[in-house]
C-alpha cells in the first residue's frame, strides 16, 4: 500500500504548502480532507501515515482545536514542524466591485487575521465561515451566499477570480506553524536544533503548582518556546498546559526535565521530539551539557557502589 499524507484542502491551502516542505511526502499520495478532525481520523485509523496540521500562528496564537485534539486523541506523535508565511487577498466572482460586497466567506483563523482591514473597508460586512482558505473562494462558484472570499494570493492562478484587494492581512509578517502528526513512535534523530512537545496537567489544589511545573525546565537550563493553557473540560478552572521545550528527549537536560515533570504531574503526554523548523541550534549554558549530567550520575553510582572517592 502506498503511503498517504492527509492535509486540509482543497489544493492551494497553506496546509498543502506546508506538506510540500516534507521530503518524505514527495511522490506519495496526498489526501485532501475537509476539516482537521478528518485529518486526525486518517492518522488514527491508519488510512494515512501522517497528517499536516496547523498548530499555531504568530497573530492568533495556538490553534485551540488542534491543541485539544493532541491532548484527547491517544498515541499521536509530532514528527516535524514547518513554517508558512501567510498572506491574504480578497477575491470575488469576475465583475464584482468592492462596494458590492456585503458578505465575506473566510476561514475563521484567516478572518481573525484580516479583521482590521475588513472592518475598515467593509464596515457592515457579514461573515460566513469556511472550512479552509481555498474552500472559501470555491464557495463563490457554488452559491451566492457570499460576495467575496479571503484566500491565499495564489488562488487566482488556478481559478477564475478577481482580486478586489491585496495584502489584507493585519500583519504582513504573519507566519503559521504546522506540525506533521503521525502514530509512529520512532523518534526523529537529534539534530542539535530540536524541540520537544508535551502536555501536562497540574496536581489539584496546590498553590504554586504551575511554578513547580516550570521549574522542572528552568532548573535544567531548558528554554520554553510555547506555554499555552487549555481547559481540561471537566470543570471550571481546570487547565492542562501545552509546552514546547528547546532540545531533544535524548539531550540529558531535556530528559531530566521530563523525569521531573513525570514525577510531579498526574498526567503527562509526550508529543514528540523533532527538528525545529527554523533550524536554530539550541543554546544552553555549559553546566547543562550532556557530559555534566553523565559525570554527576557516574559519581553518584560510584558512591552507591562503594567505590573509593578520589
Ligand atoms: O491551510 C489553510 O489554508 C487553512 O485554511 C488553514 C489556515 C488558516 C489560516 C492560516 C493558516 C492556515
Amino acid at each position: 500500500m502506498s503511503e498517504t499524507y492527509s492535509y486540509l484542502g482543497p489544493s492551494g491551502t497553506f496546509t498543502e504548502a506546508a506538506l510540500a516542505q516534507v521530503p518524505e511526502a514527495r511522490g506519495k499520495e496526498w489526501r485532501s480532507v475537509n476539516n482537521v478532525g478528518e485529518a486526525f481520523d486518517d492518522v488514527v485509523s491508519g488510512r494515512s501515515v501522517a497528517a499536516m496540521i496547523a498548530i499555531e500562528n504568530s497573530i492568533e496564537g495556538g490553534v485551540t482545536s488542534t491543541l485539544d485534539a493532541l491532548a484527547n486523541i491517544p498515541n499521536l506523535r509530532i514528527v516535524g514542524e514547518y513554517l508558512v508565511r501567510v498572506q491574504f487577498v480578497l477575491v470575488a466572482r469576475p465583475g464584482t466591485r468592492l462596494e458590492d460586497v456585503r458578505v465575506v466567506n473566510a476561514h475563521p483563523v484567516a478572518y481573525a487575521q484580516t479583521r482590521s482591514w475588513l472592518d475598515a473597508n467593509l464596515p457592515t460586512h457579514g461573515h460566513i465561515p469556511s472550512t479552509s482558505n481555498v474552500a472559501s473562494a470555491l464557495a463563490l462558484f457554488e452559491n451566492d451566499l457570499a460576495d467575496a472570499a479571503v484566500a491565499p494570493p495564489q488562488i487566482v492562478q488556478h481559478h477564475e477570480l478577481e482580486v478586489l484587494a491585496e495584502n489584507i492581512a493585519d500583519n504582513a509578517n504573519a507566519v503559521t506553524r504546522f506540525v506533521l502528526v503521525s502514530r509512529s513512535t520512532v523518534l526523529p534523530a537529534a539534530t542539535g536544533a530540536d524541540k520537544t512537545s508535551i502536555i501536562a496537567e497540574l496536581p489539584d489544589d496546590r498553590s504554586g503548582a504551575l511554578l513547580e511545573l516550570l521549574e522542572q525546565f528552568s532548573t535544567r537550563g531548558v528554554n520554553l518556546s510555547l506555554l499555552q493553557s487549555r481547559p481540561i473540560g471537566d470543570a471550571l478552572g481546570r487547565y492542562r498546559f501545552v509546552i514546547d521545550a528547546d532540545g531533544h528527549i535524548s539531550d540529558e537536560r531535556v530528559a531530566d526535565a521530563l523525569l521531573g515533570v513525570r514525577r510531579f504531574s498526574p498526567s503527562v503526554i509526550f508529543l514528540g521530539s523533532y527538528p525545529r523548523a527554523d533550524q536554530a541550534p539550541v543554546e544552553y549554558v555549559d553546566r547543562y551539557d550532556d557530559e555534566v549530567f553523565r559525570e554527576a550520575r557516574e559519581w553518584l553510582r560510584g558512591l552507591i557502589d562503594g567505590e573509593p572517592t578520589a
